[in-house]
């Protein structure tokens, strides 16, 4: 096989070689997938604009928020059951943020538990760039023990997922019923009785055991009182994850929420939602440098992410490249697809006369549909 070079390559390894239970759940959007294609896609009506001349013989590609500074502003996504990928899950993916000295957010439904994560993330608090993604359960002490254990264990922002009162209907987990692996539990929640019981059902009934999970205990009567309620519980910063409009994020500030992150889900949730990229820029007029602003969806290359600073993002997430390089060669492969997207992201940057992720601003960006009118 020819040498990795791009997370193009990482993904159709995948999906190529991944069984088809975890490949259908992690690779699947939502209805036609309309979406999640466009969040792709949206990236190429972008065109950047360069300048020459600029000296760039050194380049910094250092972000700061939260008073946290990381090396890139490409950051890793929460994404649920990593252990499907790669037997190290959460903890190969945690590891090699690290090492890169870049965030990386869990999944409440992950494979390996907030402490465990915690551990993995080195001894050393300060250093521990990780973002607590939470799931709002019908039951609050569940949920309020969730923000405990992340707060105890060093977690240093709580990502509340606010597109999520349901699982968008994913065909593909309807066609074959999504199962987790018997050998697998989410960690985070489920007691040894709740899994045993869990995992006896998948196998007996015709429909997916996630889907039903995600009905019976997830939260779908959320309102924006309960950005208040999670800002009143924890004293670490909320983000408000699944933003698409100007009015949810003036409401974001109204609200309190520390920052947003533009997202539709990977294109899991409403399809024909838009495009992240496209979504961007009215987030980021309404929010007018009040809080940061994040975008996921979409993001394969470093282009990507400068396009979307470009448009006023403080840093993107990437979710689906994580688990491709996960898959690939565990805690190694999440390091080489970083280590690509990196290397692409600083020569876009050098390559566009972008000395500092500072200069990097509207100016550097052009719509290709909206070349024409403005001639
Ligand atoms: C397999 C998978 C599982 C995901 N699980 C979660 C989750 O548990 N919580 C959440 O807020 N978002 C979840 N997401 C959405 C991601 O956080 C992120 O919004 C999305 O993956 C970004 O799009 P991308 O995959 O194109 O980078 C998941 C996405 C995928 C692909
Ligand atoms: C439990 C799931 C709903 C996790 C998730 O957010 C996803 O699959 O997109």
């Amino acid at each position: 096989m020819s040498k990795i070079a791009s997370v193009q390559d990482l993904e159709d390894h995948a999906k190529a070689n991944l069984d088809k239970n975890a490949l259908n759940y992690y690779s699947s959007g939502s209805q036609d997938m309309i979406t999640l294609q466009d969040n792709v896609n949206a990236f190429d009506r972008y065109q950047i604009r360069p300048r020459v001349l600029r000296n760039v013989s050194n380049v910094d590609t250092k972000v700061s928020a939260f008073g946290l500074t990381f090396d890139y502003p490409i950051f890793i996504a929460a994404s649920a059951m990593q252990k499907m990928a790669h037997p190290d899950g959460e903890l190969a993916s945690v590891r090699s943020a690290n090492k890169h000295n870049v965030c990386y957010s869990l999944s409440t439904i992950s494979t390996s538990s907030i402490e465990e994560v915690s551990e993995a993330a080195g001894q050393v608090t300060d250093n521990k760039k990780i973002w607590f993604q939470l799931y709002i359960y019908n039951d609050k002490h569940k949920t309020i023990d969730l923000i405990k254990r992340a707060e105890r264990a060093g977690f240093k922002a709580i990502i509340l997922t606010a597109d999520t009162p349901y699982i968008g209907r994913r065909l593909p987990d309807i066609r074959d019923p999504f199962m987790i692996p018997s050998h697998l539990k989410l960690k985070n929640i489920q007691t040894e009785k709740i899994g045993e019981a869990e995992t006896s059902t998948q196998s007996s009934e015709n429909a997916s055991w996630l889907a039903r999970y995600f009905k019976e205990n997830i939260n779908p009567g959320l309102t924006w009182d309960d950005v208040t309620w999670i800002k009143s519980v924890t004293s670490l910063p909320v983000l408000v994850k699944g933003v698409l409009t100007a009015e949810d994020a003036k409401l974001c500030l109204q609200y309190g929420a520390d920052g947003i992150i533009v997202s539709n889900h990977g294109g899991r949730q409403l399809d024909t939602a838009p495009a992240t990229i496209d979504a961007l820029p009215e987030v980021v007029r309404a929010v007018n440098g009040k809080i940061p602003v994040f975008l996921d969806g979409g993001v394969r290359r470093g282009t990507d992410a400068f396009k979307a600073l470009a448009l006023g993002a403080t840093a993107v997430f990437m979710g689906r490249p994580n688990l491709w390089g996960l898959f690939y060669d565990g805690e190694n492969g999440v390091d080489l697809m970083l280590d690509i997207v990196f290397e692409e992201f600083k020569l876009a940057m050098a390559l566009s006369g972008c000395a500092s992720v500072k200069d990097i601003n509207e100016s550097y960006i052009q719509d290709s549909r909206h070349i024409f009118s403005k001639l």
